[in-house]
Protein backbone atom coordinates (compact mmCIF):
# COMPACT_ATOMS: atom_id res chain seq x y z
CA UNK A 1 0.00 0.00 0.00
CA UNK A 2 1.28 2.90 -0.95
CA UNK A 3 0.23 7.02 0.34
CA UNK A 4 1.14 10.13 -0.70
CA UNK A 5 1.62 12.53 1.93
CA UNK A 6 1.79 16.66 1.87
CA UNK A 7 3.84 18.40 3.94
CA UNK A 8 6.94 16.52 5.62
CA UNK A 9 6.99 19.15 8.44
CA UNK A 10 6.07 18.56 11.66
CA UNK A 11 2.97 16.71 12.37
CA UNK A 12 3.74 15.14 8.79
CA UNK A 13 6.59 13.45 9.85
CA UNK A 14 5.98 13.41 13.97
CA UNK A 15 2.41 11.92 13.49
CA UNK A 16 1.04 11.37 10.03
CA UNK A 17 4.03 9.87 8.23
CA UNK A 18 4.55 7.54 11.36
CA UNK A 19 1.21 6.46 11.62
CA UNK A 20 0.57 5.91 7.42
CA UNK A 21 4.41 3.77 8.09
CA UNK A 22 3.40 1.57 11.58
CA UNK A 23 -0.02 0.64 9.69
CA UNK A 24 1.92 -0.57 6.55
CA UNK A 25 2.65 2.20 4.25
CA UNK A 26 5.11 2.77 2.08
CA UNK A 27 4.87 6.86 2.54
CA UNK A 28 5.84 9.19 -0.30
CA UNK A 29 6.31 12.70 1.33
CA UNK A 30 5.78 15.31 -1.13
CA UNK A 31 7.27 18.22 0.21
CA UNK A 32 8.77 22.35 -1.22
CA UNK A 33 11.48 22.07 0.94
CA UNK A 34 14.74 20.47 -1.15
CA UNK A 35 16.94 19.45 2.03
CA UNK A 36 13.79 17.46 3.31
CA UNK A 37 12.75 16.06 0.21
CA UNK A 38 16.94 15.03 -0.23
CA UNK A 39 17.47 13.51 3.08
CA UNK A 40 14.06 11.54 3.26
CA UNK A 41 14.82 10.37 -0.85
CA UNK A 42 18.41 9.12 0.19
CA UNK A 43 17.91 7.72 4.05
CA UNK A 44 14.24 6.67 3.33
CA UNK A 45 13.89 6.44 7.12
CA UNK A 46 13.69 9.50 10.30
CA UNK A 47 13.96 8.74 14.37
CA UNK A 48 10.72 10.71 16.21
CA UNK A 49 11.21 11.44 19.35
CA UNK A 50 8.65 11.12 22.17
CA UNK A 51 8.91 14.32 25.00
CA UNK A 52 7.89 11.83 27.71
CA UNK A 53 11.07 11.50 30.17
CA UNK A 54 12.29 7.85 29.01
CA UNK A 55 13.06 10.10 25.45
CA UNK A 56 11.74 7.13 23.80
CA UNK A 57 12.44 6.43 20.21
CA UNK A 58 11.02 5.44 17.28
CA UNK A 59 12.59 4.73 13.84
CA UNK A 60 9.71 5.65 11.26
CA UNK A 61 10.75 3.03 8.04
CA UNK A 62 9.90 2.57 4.13
CA UNK A 63 9.46 6.75 3.82
CA UNK A 64 11.10 8.34 0.74
CA UNK A 65 9.84 12.22 -0.94
CA UNK A 66 9.52 13.52 -4.31
CA UNK A 67 9.54 17.40 -5.13
CA UNK A 68 6.33 19.05 -4.28
CA UNK A 69 7.12 21.53 -6.54
CA UNK A 70 7.29 19.35 -9.94
CA UNK A 71 3.48 19.04 -10.73
CA UNK A 72 3.87 16.33 -12.92
CA UNK A 73 5.88 13.82 -10.53
CA UNK A 74 3.07 14.81 -7.77
CA UNK A 75 0.30 13.83 -9.94
CA UNK A 76 1.80 10.31 -11.02
CA UNK A 77 2.72 9.81 -7.04
CA UNK A 78 -1.31 10.40 -6.68
CA UNK A 79 -2.26 8.79 -9.98
CA UNK A 80 -1.23 5.55 -8.17
CA UNK A 81 -1.76 6.10 -4.30
CA UNK A 82 -3.59 4.36 -2.24
CA UNK A 83 -4.38 6.86 0.26
CA UNK A 84 -3.57 10.93 0.06
CA UNK A 85 -3.03 12.45 3.12
CA UNK A 86 -2.00 16.50 3.61
CA UNK A 87 -0.79 18.20 6.85
CA UNK A 88 0.63 21.54 5.16
CA UNK A 89 -1.44 24.27 6.67
CA UNK A 90 -4.74 24.94 5.70
CA UNK A 91 -3.69 27.95 3.79
CA UNK A 92 -1.57 25.98 1.47
CA UNK A 93 -4.53 23.57 0.43
CA UNK A 94 -4.99 25.54 -3.04
CA UNK A 95 -1.29 25.27 -3.71
CA UNK A 96 -1.21 21.12 -3.70
CA UNK A 97 -4.52 21.28 -5.84
CA UNK A 98 -3.30 21.18 -9.18
CA UNK A 99 -0.86 18.62 -8.98
CA UNK A 100 -3.86 16.16 -6.69
CA UNK A 101 -6.32 17.14 -9.74
CA UNK A 102 -4.10 16.20 -12.41
CA UNK A 103 -3.15 12.73 -10.50
CA UNK A 104 -6.75 12.71 -10.29
CA UNK A 105 -7.40 12.94 -13.72
CA UNK A 106 -5.13 10.08 -15.12
CA UNK A 107 -6.00 8.27 -12.36
CA UNK A 108 -9.70 8.21 -13.59
CA UNK A 109 -8.58 7.78 -17.18
CA UNK A 110 -6.38 4.81 -16.16
CA UNK A 111 -9.19 3.55 -14.40
CA UNK A 112 -7.84 3.03 -10.95
CA UNK A 113 -9.49 2.73 -7.49
CA UNK A 114 -11.57 5.08 -5.56
CA UNK A 115 -9.31 6.81 -3.12
CA UNK A 116 -9.45 8.34 0.05
CA UNK A 117 -8.34 12.04 0.09
CA UNK A 118 -7.81 13.43 3.97
CA UNK A 119 -6.80 16.92 5.31
CA UNK A 120 -4.92 16.62 8.09
CA UNK A 121 -5.31 20.31 9.20
CA UNK A 122 -6.59 22.49 12.02
CA UNK A 123 -9.37 23.73 10.33
CA UNK A 124 -13.02 23.27 10.16
CA UNK A 125 -14.09 20.94 6.70
CA UNK A 126 -10.31 20.89 5.64
CA UNK A 127 -10.73 18.01 3.64
CA UNK A 128 -14.05 19.77 2.04
CA UNK A 129 -12.24 22.89 1.39
CA UNK A 130 -9.27 20.89 -0.34
CA UNK A 131 -12.30 18.97 -2.32
CA UNK A 132 -13.13 22.71 -3.67
CA UNK A 133 -9.86 23.62 -5.13
CA UNK A 134 -9.25 20.38 -6.42
CA UNK A 135 -13.09 19.97 -7.97
CA UNK A 136 -12.58 23.53 -9.50
CA UNK A 137 -9.46 22.38 -11.46
CA UNK A 138 -11.11 19.37 -13.04
CA UNK A 139 -13.08 19.31 -16.84
CA UNK A 140 -16.66 18.59 -15.98
CA UNK A 141 -16.42 14.72 -16.97
CA UNK A 142 -13.85 14.18 -14.84
CA UNK A 143 -15.70 15.96 -12.19
CA UNK A 144 -18.52 13.90 -12.68
CA UNK A 145 -16.53 10.50 -12.10
CA UNK A 146 -14.74 12.35 -9.18
CA UNK A 147 -17.86 13.02 -7.47
CA UNK A 148 -18.76 9.20 -7.27
CA UNK A 149 -14.90 7.79 -6.68
CA UNK A 150 -12.65 10.44 -4.58
CA UNK A 151 -13.65 10.68 -1.08
CA UNK A 152 -12.85 13.63 0.62
CA UNK A 153 -13.45 13.09 4.63
CA UNK A 154 -12.71 15.67 7.28
CA UNK A 155 -10.58 15.21 9.92
CA UNK A 156 -9.47 16.42 13.51
CA UNK A 157 -5.39 16.01 14.16
CA UNK A 158 -4.40 16.27 17.20
CA UNK A 159 -0.54 16.05 18.43
CA UNK A 160 1.52 19.29 19.94
CA UNK A 161 5.21 19.15 17.73
CA UNK A 162 6.82 22.17 18.33
CA UNK A 163 9.34 23.74 16.18
CA UNK A 164 12.46 21.60 15.80
CA UNK A 165 16.07 22.55 16.73
CA UNK A 166 18.44 19.49 15.87
CA UNK A 167 21.37 18.41 13.91
CA UNK A 168 19.30 16.04 11.87
CA UNK A 169 16.85 17.82 9.67
CA UNK A 170 14.12 14.94 9.82
CA UNK A 171 14.68 14.19 13.36
CA UNK A 172 11.32 15.16 15.17
CA UNK A 173 10.50 15.19 18.78
CA UNK A 174 6.46 14.89 19.57
CA UNK A 175 4.19 14.81 22.79
CA UNK A 176 3.05 11.08 23.18
CA UNK A 177 -0.46 12.07 23.20
CA UNK A 178 -2.06 11.92 19.94
CA UNK A 179 -5.73 11.74 18.47
CA UNK A 180 -6.53 10.94 15.04
CA UNK A 181 -10.49 11.51 14.21
CA UNK A 182 -11.82 10.51 10.35
CA UNK A 183 -15.41 11.14 9.47
CA UNK A 184 -16.55 7.49 8.01
CA UNK A 185 -20.10 8.66 7.07
CA UNK A 186 -17.68 10.41 4.05
CA UNK A 187 -15.87 7.56 2.86
CA UNK A 188 -16.15 4.60 0.67
CA UNK A 189 -18.30 2.10 2.18
CA UNK A 190 -15.38 -0.80 2.19
CA UNK A 191 -12.82 1.34 2.97
CA UNK A 192 -9.44 0.12 4.87
CA UNK A 193 -8.97 1.18 8.00
CA UNK A 194 -5.91 3.10 9.38
CA UNK A 195 -4.86 1.26 13.14
CA UNK A 196 -4.80 4.78 15.15
CA UNK A 197 -7.52 6.43 13.45
CA UNK A 198 -10.63 6.80 15.33
CA UNK A 199 -13.45 6.74 12.47
CA UNK A 200 -17.01 8.49 13.36
CA UNK A 201 -20.46 9.33 11.83
CA UNK A 202 -20.24 12.45 13.36
CA UNK A 203 -17.32 14.16 13.27
CA UNK A 204 -18.75 17.91 14.39
CA UNK A 205 -17.86 17.45 18.16
CA UNK A 206 -14.72 15.48 17.93
CA UNK A 207 -13.22 18.73 15.73
CA UNK A 208 -15.11 21.55 17.88
CA UNK A 209 -14.24 20.25 21.12
CA UNK A 210 -10.34 19.78 19.54
CA UNK A 211 -10.16 23.11 18.20
CA UNK A 212 -12.26 25.28 21.09
CA UNK A 213 -9.92 23.89 23.79
CA UNK A 214 -6.98 22.35 22.20
CA UNK A 215 -6.41 25.59 20.22
CA UNK A 216 -8.06 27.80 21.52
CA UNK A 217 -6.45 27.60 25.00
CA UNK A 218 -2.85 27.20 23.42
CA UNK A 219 -3.46 30.23 21.38
CA UNK A 220 -4.64 32.15 23.97
CA UNK A 221 -1.86 30.93 25.94
CA UNK A 222 0.36 32.15 23.09
CA UNK A 223 -1.18 35.63 22.95
CA UNK A 224 -1.00 36.45 26.85
CA UNK A 225 2.51 34.78 27.33
CA UNK A 226 3.57 37.22 24.35
CA UNK A 227 2.03 40.19 26.10
CA UNK A 228 3.47 39.27 29.15
CA UNK A 229 6.82 38.91 28.29
CA UNK A 230 7.43 35.16 27.60
CA UNK A 231 8.82 33.38 25.22
CA UNK A 232 7.40 29.32 25.45
CA UNK A 233 3.88 28.39 26.04
CA UNK A 234 5.65 26.04 29.34
CA UNK A 235 6.74 29.49 31.22
CA UNK A 236 3.76 31.43 30.09
CA UNK A 237 1.26 28.53 31.57
CA UNK A 238 3.15 28.65 35.08
CA UNK A 239 2.50 32.60 34.89
CA UNK A 240 -0.91 32.54 37.90
CA UNK A 241 -2.72 35.13 35.67
CA UNK A 242 -1.66 33.77 32.46
CA UNK A 243 -3.40 30.52 33.62
CA UNK A 244 -6.13 31.71 34.84
CA UNK A 245 -7.05 33.49 31.57
CA UNK A 246 -6.90 30.47 29.75
CA UNK A 247 -8.69 28.15 31.69
CA UNK A 248 -11.32 31.04 31.47
CA UNK A 249 -11.31 31.03 27.85
CA UNK A 250 -11.96 27.24 28.12
CA UNK A 251 -15.06 27.21 30.28
CA UNK A 252 -16.50 30.08 27.92
CA UNK A 253 -15.83 27.33 25.10
CA UNK A 254 -16.38 24.51 27.22
CA UNK A 255 -19.75 25.91 28.53
CA UNK A 256 -20.97 26.34 24.44
CA UNK A 257 -19.74 23.07 23.65
CA UNK A 258 -21.67 21.37 26.64
CA UNK A 259 -24.76 22.90 25.38
CA UNK A 260 -24.03 22.34 21.51
CA UNK A 261 -23.17 18.85 21.86
CA UNK A 262 -24.75 17.78 25.34
CA UNK A 263 -21.53 16.55 26.84
CA UNK A 264 -21.70 15.66 30.25
CA UNK A 265 -19.99 19.05 32.10
CA UNK A 266 -17.57 16.55 34.52
CA UNK A 267 -16.05 14.93 31.70
CA UNK A 268 -15.24 18.04 29.99
CA UNK A 269 -13.80 19.70 32.73
CA UNK A 270 -11.56 16.43 32.96
CA UNK A 271 -10.52 17.15 29.23
CA UNK A 272 -10.11 20.70 29.95
CA UNK A 273 -7.48 19.79 32.69
CA UNK A 274 -6.04 17.11 30.78
CA UNK A 275 -5.30 19.41 28.18
CA UNK A 276 -3.74 22.06 30.25
CA UNK A 277 -1.85 19.09 31.58
CA UNK A 278 -0.42 18.79 27.80
CA UNK A 279 0.53 22.58 27.65
CA UNK A 280 2.52 22.15 30.76
CA UNK A 281 4.77 19.38 29.60
CA UNK A 282 8.03 20.26 30.75
CA UNK A 283 9.57 17.57 28.11
CA UNK A 284 8.43 20.21 26.07
CA UNK A 285 9.57 23.65 24.73
CA UNK A 286 6.90 25.08 22.32
CA UNK A 287 7.42 28.96 21.42
CA UNK A 288 4.76 31.04 21.86
CA UNK A 289 5.74 32.73 18.29
CA UNK A 290 4.99 29.03 16.96
CA UNK A 291 1.63 28.22 18.69
CA UNK A 292 0.51 31.99 17.65
CA UNK A 293 1.56 31.90 14.16
CA UNK A 294 -0.63 33.40 11.42
CA UNK A 295 -2.93 35.24 13.62
CA UNK A 296 -5.10 36.50 10.44
CA UNK A 297 -6.39 32.36 9.87
CA UNK A 298 -6.57 32.14 14.27
CA UNK A 299 -9.33 35.45 13.75
CA UNK A 300 -11.12 34.18 10.71
CA UNK A 301 -14.65 33.51 11.84
CA UNK A 302 -14.67 29.92 11.68
CA UNK A 303 -11.60 29.72 14.16
CA UNK A 304 -11.01 29.12 17.68
CA UNK A 305 -11.43 32.66 19.13
CA UNK A 306 -14.14 34.66 16.68
CA UNK A 307 -16.54 31.32 16.29
CA UNK A 308 -16.75 29.96 19.99
CA UNK A 309 -17.19 33.44 21.25
CA UNK A 310 -20.30 34.49 19.31
CA UNK A 311 -21.57 30.83 20.13
CA UNK A 312 -21.38 32.06 23.77
CA UNK A 313 -22.89 35.45 22.89
CA UNK A 314 -25.59 33.55 20.98
CA UNK A 315 -26.30 31.17 24.14
CA UNK A 316 -25.42 34.23 26.80
CA UNK A 317 -22.40 33.12 27.84
CA UNK A 318 -20.33 36.10 28.83
CA UNK A 319 -16.71 35.88 26.33
CA UNK A 320 -14.69 38.09 28.15
CA UNK A 321 -11.19 35.52 28.00
CA UNK A 322 -11.75 35.12 24.45
CA UNK A 323 -12.16 38.83 23.76
CA UNK A 324 -9.37 38.93 25.99
CA UNK A 325 -7.31 36.28 24.04
CA UNK A 326 -8.53 38.33 20.61
CA UNK A 327 -7.02 41.53 22.16
CA UNK A 328 -4.20 40.02 23.23
CA UNK A 329 -4.02 38.82 19.15
CA UNK A 330 -3.87 42.19 18.40
CA UNK A 331 -0.56 42.88 20.16
CA UNK A 332 1.11 39.74 19.00
CA UNK A 333 3.96 41.55 17.16
CA UNK A 334 5.92 38.85 15.95
CA UNK A 335 7.12 40.38 12.87
CA UNK A 336 9.08 37.09 11.28
CA UNK A 337 5.42 36.46 10.31
CA UNK A 338 3.29 37.85 7.64
CA UNK A 339 0.25 37.98 8.97
CA UNK A 340 1.49 39.39 11.95
CA UNK A 341 2.76 42.34 9.71
CA UNK A 342 -0.26 42.67 7.63
CA UNK A 343 -2.48 42.74 10.89
CA UNK A 344 0.05 45.14 12.45
CA UNK A 345 -0.58 47.36 9.15
CA UNK A 346 -4.05 47.40 9.22
CA UNK A 347 -4.28 48.32 13.30
CA UNK A 348 -1.68 51.44 12.78
CA UNK A 349 -3.63 52.95 9.40
CA UNK A 350 -7.22 51.60 9.85
CA UNK A 351 -7.55 52.11 13.64
CA UNK A 352 -7.62 49.12 16.17
CA UNK A 353 -11.82 48.66 15.64
CA UNK A 354 -11.96 48.26 11.88
CA UNK A 355 -8.75 46.00 11.97
CA UNK A 356 -11.25 44.06 14.13
CA UNK A 357 -14.16 44.12 11.85
CA UNK A 358 -12.06 43.23 8.80
CA UNK A 359 -10.63 40.09 10.28
CA UNK A 360 -13.22 38.56 12.06
CA UNK A 361 -16.13 39.72 10.45
CA UNK A 362 -17.30 41.12 13.69
CA UNK A 363 -19.58 44.44 13.07
CA UNK A 364 -18.39 47.32 15.33
CA UNK A 365 -21.82 47.68 17.01
CA UNK A 366 -21.59 43.95 18.03
CA UNK A 367 -21.23 43.88 22.11
CA UNK A 368 -18.29 41.21 21.52
CA UNK A 369 -16.38 43.56 19.18
CA UNK A 370 -16.96 46.24 22.44
CA UNK A 371 -15.99 43.60 24.78
CA UNK A 372 -12.47 43.24 22.59
CA UNK A 373 -12.07 47.04 22.60
CA UNK A 374 -12.20 47.12 26.51
CA UNK A 375 -9.63 44.07 26.89
CA UNK A 376 -7.47 45.82 24.32
CA UNK A 377 -7.47 48.76 27.02
CA UNK A 378 -6.89 46.30 29.53
CA UNK A 379 -4.07 44.75 28.71
CA UNK A 380 -2.38 48.77 27.68
CA UNK A 381 -2.90 49.27 31.39
N1 LIG B 1 2.52 21.27 14.78
C1 LIG B 1 1.45 20.92 15.46
O1 LIG B 1 1.52 20.74 16.69
C2 LIG B 1 0.13 20.70 14.78
C3 LIG B 1 -0.13 21.16 13.52
N2 LIG B 1 -1.34 20.89 12.94
C4 LIG B 1 -1.64 21.34 11.60
O2 LIG B 1 -0.83 20.60 10.69
C5 LIG B 1 -0.51 21.41 9.57
C6 LIG B 1 0.99 21.44 9.40
O3 LIG B 1 1.57 22.02 10.57
P1 LIG B 1 3.09 21.78 10.94
O4 LIG B 1 3.49 20.41 10.59
O5 LIG B 1 3.27 22.26 12.32
O6 LIG B 1 3.79 22.80 9.94
P2 LIG B 1 5.24 22.70 9.28
O7 LIG B 1 5.54 24.07 8.79
O8 LIG B 1 6.20 22.04 10.19
O9 LIG B 1 5.00 21.73 8.04
C7 LIG B 1 4.39 22.12 6.84
C8 LIG B 1 5.18 21.49 5.70
O10 LIG B 1 4.46 21.75 4.50
C9 LIG B 1 5.43 22.00 3.50
N3 LIG B 1 4.82 22.66 2.35
C10 LIG B 1 4.56 23.99 2.18
N4 LIG B 1 4.03 24.19 0.96
C11 LIG B 1 3.96 22.98 0.36
C12 LIG B 1 3.51 22.53 -0.92
N5 LIG B 1 3.02 23.40 -1.83
N6 LIG B 1 3.59 21.21 -1.20
C13 LIG B 1 4.08 20.35 -0.30
N7 LIG B 1 4.52 20.71 0.92
C14 LIG B 1 4.45 22.01 1.24
C15 LIG B 1 6.49 22.83 4.20
O11 LIG B 1 7.71 22.86 3.50
C16 LIG B 1 6.58 22.10 5.54
O12 LIG B 1 7.56 21.09 5.49
C17 LIG B 1 -1.15 22.78 9.84
O13 LIG B 1 -2.41 22.82 9.24
C18 LIG B 1 -1.31 22.80 11.36
O14 LIG B 1 -2.36 23.63 11.75
C19 LIG B 1 -2.31 20.15 13.55
C20 LIG B 1 -2.10 19.67 14.80
C21 LIG B 1 -0.86 19.90 15.48
O1 LIG C 1 -1.20 26.97 14.92
P1 LIG C 1 -1.77 25.95 14.02
O2 LIG C 1 -1.12 25.89 12.69
O3 LIG C 1 -3.24 25.97 13.91
O4 LIG C 1 -1.39 24.50 14.61
C1 LIG C 1 -0.68 24.27 15.74
C2 LIG C 1 -1.61 23.99 16.88
O5 LIG C 1 -2.07 22.63 16.85
C3 LIG C 1 -1.65 21.94 18.00
O6 LIG C 1 -0.68 21.05 17.64
C4 LIG C 1 -2.73 21.18 18.66
O7 LIG C 1 -3.13 20.06 17.97
C5 LIG C 1 -1.00 22.92 18.90
O8 LIG C 1 0.34 22.61 19.09
C6 LIG C 1 -1.02 24.24 18.19
O9 LIG C 1 -1.80 25.09 18.95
Amino acid sequence: MRAVHFGAGNIGRGFIGLLLSRAGYEVIFSDVNDTLVSELRSRKQYTVELANDAKDTEIVTNVTAIDGKNVDEVASAVATADLVTTAVGVNILKHIAPGIAKGITQRIADGASPLHVIACENAIGGSAQLKEHVFALLEEDVRAKAETSIYFPNAAVDRIVPIQHHEDPLHVQVEPFYEWVVDRSQMAPDHAEIEGVLYVDNLEPYIERKLFTVNTGHCVAAYLGYVAGFETIQSAIADEKVVASVRGALEETGAVLVKRFGFDQAEHDKYINKILGRFINPNLTDEVSRVGRSPLRKLSPNDRLVRPALQAYEYGINPDHLALGMAAACKFNVTEDPEVVELQEAIHNEGLAAAITRYTSIPQDHPVHRQILEQYETLNA
